[in-house]
């Protein structure tokens, strides 16, 4: 006999009623319509202007109803990431993607609040592999991974020991999140001991970007001498490897820093050659069937990401049905009531009902 849990749904495509707002589409449809006829019958009485109005409102109808029809069938995906985590055994593995370009226009502390947040997922530690790919070749990068690689022995297990709902430190610690959680005092004082050490992190990442740290190219940064950022061999570094099998709280994912080879004469094809890298070096060391990818301008949100995406991704009947899930991108550091749009707010909130 099937077992319950596992025949559950991971996700359901549940339909949303549009009624009110079909109706006013078709009430619209039938005035555009009259309008064309009423153009159409009254022709011989009217000059050019009158065949032009017509071209141009039949351009406008066309337009109008390819709109209309691309939201006249709403639907919403329920996903049930609980369902997903009651398969452990079978869960796969999924390899993270990070790039970064540029240590100026990126700065690092943005990638290693990238990587924290990834590196802190709601999913076994085991079953995760975080690869940062640099295209600036910058040992200051490689630093800050190093660095970040040894704080998130700490951050980890206090994000999932508390389910800590934003991931990204910079984000955390920047609003009031020890009042809204929890008040026991060893909370209090786990969160203050995380902050200090997030503080200390983010000055010695920015001592280094002065100059005024050990960031000289001996040991492992010794790669990093001499080199073009546009023309070098490639630097591939295992920042940490997880040896523990298991779960437990204190597991930090893999790391693996790369910077692909780059020579003036051939064409480095931006992200989508970064992407081809990772997907190349991560085939050879851990190879998982799933990848997640998040510019370094961006951090996980959602813990739960990649339960929510494999409730997609495995719930569908046939591979073929499901190969990409994308989610909303919310900005941060916007205008009051976001006057130009930038949020999306109507299509994400109110169409899509995502958030
Ligand atoms: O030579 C390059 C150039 C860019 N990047 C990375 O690619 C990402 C996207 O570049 P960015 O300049 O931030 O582009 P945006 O316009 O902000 O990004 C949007 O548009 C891009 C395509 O235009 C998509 O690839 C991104 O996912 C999407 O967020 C960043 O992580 C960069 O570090 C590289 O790795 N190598
Ligand atoms: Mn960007």
């Amino acid at each position: 006999m099937a077992n319950p849990t596992t025949s559950l749904p991971l996700y359901e495509r549940v339909a949303r009623k549009n009624t009110i707002a079909r109706a006013i589409e078709l009430s619209i449809l039938s005035l555009l319509l009259s309008l064309l006829a009423y153009r159409i019958l009254s022709f011989q009485d009217h000059g050019f202007g009158w065949l032009l109005a017509f071209l141009c409102e039949s351009w406008f109808a066309f337009i109008w109803v390819l709109t209309v029809s691309s939201k006249w069938n709403q639907v919403v995906y329920e996903t049930y990431p609980q369902r997903v985590l009651q398969r452990k055994l079978e869960l796969p593995p999924v390899d993270m993607f990070v790039t970064t370009a540029d240590p100026v226009l990126e700065p690092p502390i943005l990638t290693v609040n990238t990587v924290l947040s990834l590196l802190a997922l709601d999913y076994p530690a085991d079953k995760l592999a975080c690869y940062v790919s640099d295209d600036g070749g910058s040992p200051l990068t490689f630093y800050s991974l190093v660095e970040a690689s040894k704080f998130a022995k700490l951050r980890v297990p206090f994000c999932k020991k508390y389910s800590i709902p934003v991931r990204a430190p910079f984000r955390y610690f920047s609003g009031d999140s020890m009042s809204s959680q929890d008040t026991s005092p060893q909370f209090q004082q786990d969160w203050k001991k995380m902050k200090d050490e997030y503080e200390q992190l983010s000055q010695k990442i920015e001592d280094a970007a002065k100059g005024s740290i050990p960031c000289e190219l001996i040991g492992e940064f010794a790669d990093f001498m001499n080199i073009q950022r546009r023309n070098h061999a490639s630097i591939v570094k295992v920042i940490w490897e997880n040896k523990e099998a298991g779960d437990a709280n204190g597991v930090v994912p893999h790391l693996v820093y790369i910077s692909r080879e780059k020579r003036p004469k051939h064409p480095h094809h931006f992200k989508a050659g970064a992407m081809n890298i990772l997907t190349r070096v991560s085939g050879v060391m851990t190879n998982a069937p799933f990848m997640l990818n998040v510019d370094c301008d961006m951090y996980v949100n959602n813990p739960q990401i990649v339960l929510h995406a494999l409730c997609l991704l495995l719930g569908v009947k046939s591979d073929k049905d499901c190969a990409f899930v994308q989610f909303p991108q919310h900005f941060y550091d916007g205008l009051k009531d976001d006057p130009y749009g930038s949020q999306w707010a109507v299509l994400h909130e109110v169409r899509m009902n995502l958030s």
